[in-house]
């Protein structure tokens, strides 16, 4: 089991799709609070990566820690439930639901974990204000821009005060200076919750926000990319 500080952590990570190697023995721990990007060249493995360690996929060989929760040998309901309510997820496209307002979408997670109407809108409305977005929080995704919709997704991503935030290229369908928006909103509101932040991305001016970054190779992090746990 990894130690205290240690929000995630993989150990020995091998994944296959039938005979090809996507992953080929990754070891990462993520600090608490820390922001990590994943960067590689297309097919080197940093969605295999992403997904294992959010408990979307199961790994072929090794393990994966949720603090002190082991994730590749949960039943898919345990898993599903640690989703819910320990992660957030910010994917390029948003992902909102369209029939939704951006506070209504924002408000989900805390409704779909048993929380009050009037807690929830009060805790996402604090949110959507400091994400710059509460003059369109009552509009739906089409009648908002890219970047607006991408901080409303960051808001639902950690509106529920996750331990950690799983973002798969979060500026993708972004212009430069909203991407730069995104993502000063998701560092600047992971920090003020205390949230870790994994990301993968393909642009340098993303992994800058990072306080890390792993470059990941034909499905392997180089050793000295790592940088062990303290306490571990
Ligand atoms: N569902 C799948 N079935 C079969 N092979 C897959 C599947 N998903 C990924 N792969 C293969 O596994 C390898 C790693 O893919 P992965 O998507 O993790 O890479 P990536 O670094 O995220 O790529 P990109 O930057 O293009 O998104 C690639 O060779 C890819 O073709």
């Amino acid at each position: 089991m990894p130690g205290p500080h240690v929000a995630l952590s993989g150990r020995g990570l091998r994944h296959t799709y039938g005979k090809e190697e996507a992953l080929a023995g990754v070891d990462i721990d993520v600090h608490v609070g820390e922001v990590v990007a994943l960067m590689g060249p297309s097919g080197s493995g940093k969605s295999t990566l992403l997904h294992l360690l959010a408990g979307l996929l199961r790994p072929t060989n090794g393990e994966v820690w949720l603090g002190k929760s082991r994730l590749d040998t949960a039943s898919e309901s345990v898993r599903a439930s640690i989703r819910l309510r320990r992660m957030g997820f910010v994917f390029q496209f948003g992902d909102l639901v369209p029939e939704l307002t951006l506070a209504e979408n924002v408000e989900l997670p805390l409704r779909l974990t048993g929380c009050s109407r009037v807690r929830a809108r009060h805790t996402a409305g604090r949110l959507l204000e400091a994400l710059g977005i509460a003059a369109v929080a009552d509009r739906r995704v089409n009648e908002v821009s890219g970047g607006q919709a991408q901080r409303a997704a960051v808001a639902r991503a950690l509106v529920h005060s996750p331990e950690i935030v799983f973002a798969d290229e979060p500026t993708g369908s972004l212009d430069t200076v909203a991407g730069e928006q995104v993502m000063e909103a998701l560092v600047g509101a992971a920090r003020e919750t205390g949230a870790a932040v994994v990301l993968v991305t393909h642009e340098l001016s993303v992994a800058a926000f990072a306080d890390r970054d792993l470059q990941i190779r034909d499905g392997r992090i180089p050793r000295a990319a790592t940088i062990p746990a303290a306490d571990s």
